[in-house]
């Protein structure tokens, strides 16, 4: 062992210090020696064979099969990640598939839960607030009560309160819809399971009684709170009324003004680290809004509805010049890949050239601009009644989406100061989101350039959130 060790540091530090072949060489030995000592010699002896071919090879060679398999790694590791992508595909998703069917997560049916009320409908599914009936507790069918159980259950140690999505049946195109929110759920929960709500999975309905409907497909998530974004931003006294979730009591004592400011950039910092999680695997929301943005009674963040979402990585859901569900939030260019952009090939291929698309497009941009228009809407009133927004859309529009031009001829008077304060870094951030793209695409902040801009280095919102903690922790 101590021989192995020796063969290691020796190695290492020669590879190191001279770059020289024999230290790789001398690594692989110790490699060898010892796997010799636990009989585990094939792997490292075969490296060390491949290593010896390599090394009769001409220099010139050898210099260009090391470039090649530098330049390979480089691509397969660039974003959206090829490498990681397969070892997604092949390796977590089946893990994954084990674990929910060890924990029963994937084998939910209609009696294990209680539907309540309506709280949405989209274009393809209804969504109720619900529970999961607690163990060894037999459901009373008899419909018209079931409202009334979900309140029954709230005391009980296993109580869980749940959101459901009923995918609309009989309607054309639902049926895939929900396929793809749940691929996209699955996904996101092994990608960036703090980004989104926690997926539990999904059940197919055995009868059709009440709200259920036999053959129709239901999808499950755990109850992440009672207001997305958008219901804290309709009272009057938003962004105050964020203040106590997100921070405690720590901004009692600030300026009115500074107090706003805090809180805002904190959201942005939530969202914007989200999509940042997000794009990094591949995948464009393209359905960013503040409704679709849950907050947590942690006072976390987190993304919901994936049915507009697209898995560029594989092409999932791409479908050219499909746009986004919700014009509100589009940006000007209306699609994540130029329109000439052909439908994917096979997921292999489509993963083969998936950093080549995005290099050369950048989809993930289309969400900044909608993080942008948020920033926007928390920052003045005016932009957040129906009307005054629908003529910002507009006026942006008319200004060939420039910010600053749209602020100098605006007949909205939207009050930004909140934007203004600490050097005008708020309102700098958002003119680099509300943006066109330039020529090759780019020109508007990815989320990863977002936060290293100045609005959120050294943020007081981080230094608020820690004092938060340590107040609540005594
Ligand atoms: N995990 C969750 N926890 C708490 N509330 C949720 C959760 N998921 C969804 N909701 C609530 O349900 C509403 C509708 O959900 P969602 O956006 O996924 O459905 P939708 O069918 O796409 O509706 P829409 O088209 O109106 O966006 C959300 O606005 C939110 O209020």
């Amino acid at each position: 062992m101590t021989r192995c060790s020796l063969l290691f540091v020796e190695g290492v530090a020669n590879a190191v210090s001279d770059g020289s072949l024999d230290g790789i060489q001398q690594i692989i030995r110790g490699v060898a020696f010892l796997n010799d000592s636990t009989g585990l010699t094939e792997v490292a002896r075969k490296g060390l064979e491949l290593y010896n071919e390599y090394s009769k090879l001409p220099d010139y060679d050898r210099a260009g099969l090391l470039g090649t398999t530098l330049g390979g790694w480089i691509y397969l590791t660039a974003r959206p990640g090829v490498l990681i992508g397969a070892l997604d595909a092949y390796v977590f998703a089946p893990v994954q598939d084990l674990v929910n069917r060890a924990l029963g997560r994937r084998s939910w049916k209609r009696t294990d839960f209680i539907v309540g009320e309506r709280i949405g409908e989209g274009s393809f599914g209804t969504v109720f607030a619900g529970a999961l009936v607690p163990r060894g507790v037999e459901v009373d069918e008899a419909l018209g009560r079931r409202r009334r159980r979900i309140e029954e259950y709230e005391g009980s140690k296993s109580f869980k309160k749940v959101i459901l999505k009923k995918v609309k049946v009989g309607v054309q195109g639902a049926e895939e819809c929900g396929e793809m929110e749940e691929w996209f759920n699955y996904r996101m929960r092994r990608a960036a399971p703090d980004a989104c709500a926690d997926f539990l999975g999904s059940f197919t309905a055995d009868t059709t009684r009440g709200p259920f409907t036999e053959g129709g497909k239901w999808l499950v998530w755990k109850y992440e709170g009672d207001s997305t974004l958008a219901d804290f931003m309709k009272a009057r006294d938003f962004p105050e009324n964020l203040g106590s979730v997100l921070f405690g009591g720590t901004l009692n004592k600030k300026d009115p003004l500074q107090r706003r400011g805090l809180i805002i950039k904190k959201i942005m910092r939530e969202m914007i680290t989200s999509l940042k999680k997000m794009h990094s695997t591949g995948i464009v929301h393209r359905d960013v809004k503040p409704s679709n943005l849950v907050l947590t009674n942690r006072g976390k963040l987190k993304l919901i509805d994936f049915g507009a979402a697209t898995d560029l990585r594989v092409g999932k859901n791409y479908v050219p010049e499909r746009g986004m569900l919700d014009p509100d939030y589009c940006p000007p260019e209306l699609f994540v890949l130029p329109e000439k952009t052909p439908e994917p090939p096979p997921e292999p291929v489509a993963a083969l050239l998936s950093p080549l698309i995005w290099q050369l497009n950048s989809p993930d941009l289309f969400d900044m601009y909608s993080a942008g228009v948020i920033l926007l809407q928390m920052a003045s009133v005016n932009l957040r009644t129906p009307v005054g927004f629908q003529s910002f859309k507009l006026e942006i529009a008319e200004v060939g989406y420039d910010l600053k031009k749209w602020r100098e001829t605006t007949k909205l008077r939207p009050n930004l100061d909140v934007l203004d304060i600490d050097r005008g870094r708020g309102w700098d951030l958002a003119t680099k989101l509300v943006c066109k793209r330039g020529v090759l695409r780019r020109g508007r902040l990815s989320a990863a350039a977002a936060l290293r801009h100045p609005y959120f280095l050294l943020g007081g919102d981080q230094a608020a959130t820690m004092l938060s903690k340590i107040t609540l922790s005594k």
